[in-house]
């Protein structure tokens, strides 16, 4: 029981629609676990749960420490500055005074918002909002995040910034629990996976693990056409092909398989279908 987040056998319904059906996770300290899923996989009621603000049905969940969250509906008042924002939600946390000025002016200058600290949120841009989102979770520096797609509509620089921040956060030895449907990024983060369907977790552990018995492709090109094999196994395909090839090879393609054949094997079936 060294988890920072522990999910065991959660249920939520909704009437009919089960949200959640037997969803288990479990991070660890350092570690950032990308939750991947179709709409509608239960991965926000996930959230909702672990952040206290729902109740499940059945099932436990224990988060150890404090949680920072940033949710997909952005959750800002229009009306005040970033900065206010911050103090407000630093002052929730428990800092005050210097501490509280200095996280913000960290926060800020982490997220490339130095320079809006003090515009009302309404003036703001899409992405300035969402990482001034992003940043109400991150200053207190928690113990587990929860970041539901906190990259959604962010132009690269602030993709690149907000990563960086997050991967920080696990380097520091909080245990983060990061929604995209941006696949790369979680490459990117050197997270590892946990695939959602219809409200269980369906597939766990580190992206190259899952990758290894996904077929890539070996493709070798001839003079007329070219030929195009399925394997998980591409040096021995390619190698066989050469035998019993007698005709000159003009060009050699290996594909391996990438996160979206992962999300797309493990997926395909429809949330809505359960
Ligand atoms: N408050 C609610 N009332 C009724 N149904 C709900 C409620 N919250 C979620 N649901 C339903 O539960 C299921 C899971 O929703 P959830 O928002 O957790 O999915 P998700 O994986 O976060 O999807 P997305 O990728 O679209 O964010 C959906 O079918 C949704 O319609």
């Amino acid at each position: 029981m060294g988890g920072l987040v522990e999910a065991a056998g959660l249920v939520k319904r909704y009437g009919d629609v089960a949200a959640l059906d037997g969803f288990d996770l479990r991070v660890e300290p350092g570690e950032i676990a990308g939750l991947v899923g179709h709409n509608g996989a239960g991965k926000t009621t996930f959230f909702e749960i672990a952040a206290g603000l729902t109740r499940p049905d059945a099932g436990r969940v224990a988060v150890r420490g404090e949680v920072g969250m940033a949710p997909q509906r952005l959750a800002l008042y229009p009306g005040v500055t970033v900065r206010e924002t911050l103090r407000l939600f630093g002052g929730l946390a428990g800092l005050r005074r210097r501490a509280l000025a200095g996280a913000i002016d960290a926060v800020a200058e982490e997220l490339a918002l130095t320079g809006v600290l003090d515009r009302r949120v309404s003036v703001l841009s899409g992405g300035q909002q969402r990482r001034a989102q992003a940043a109400t979770a991150l200053l207190p520096d928690p113990d587990v995040l929860l970041l539901d797609e906190p990259t959604a509509g962010a132009d690269p620089e602030t993709r690149t910034a907000l990563l960086a921040a997050v991967r920080r956060r696990a380097d520091g030895g909080a245990a983060v629990v990061y929604c995209t449907h941006y696949l790369p990024e979680l490459t990117e983060l050197a997270a590892t996976i946990a695939v959602a369907r219809s409200g269980r977790v369906i597939a766990r552990g580190a992206g190259a693990e899952l990758l290894r018995d996904l077929p890539g492709e070996v493709r070798v090109t001839l003079d007329d056409g070219e030929i195009a094999v399925a394997t998980t196994d591409p040096t021995a395909t390619l190698a066989a092909l050469l035998r019993d090839l007698d005709r000159p090879v003009r060009g050699i393609d290996i594909r391996r398989p990438s996160l979206d054949d992962l999300y797309k094997g493990l997926s395909e079936e429809p949330a809505d279908a359960a």
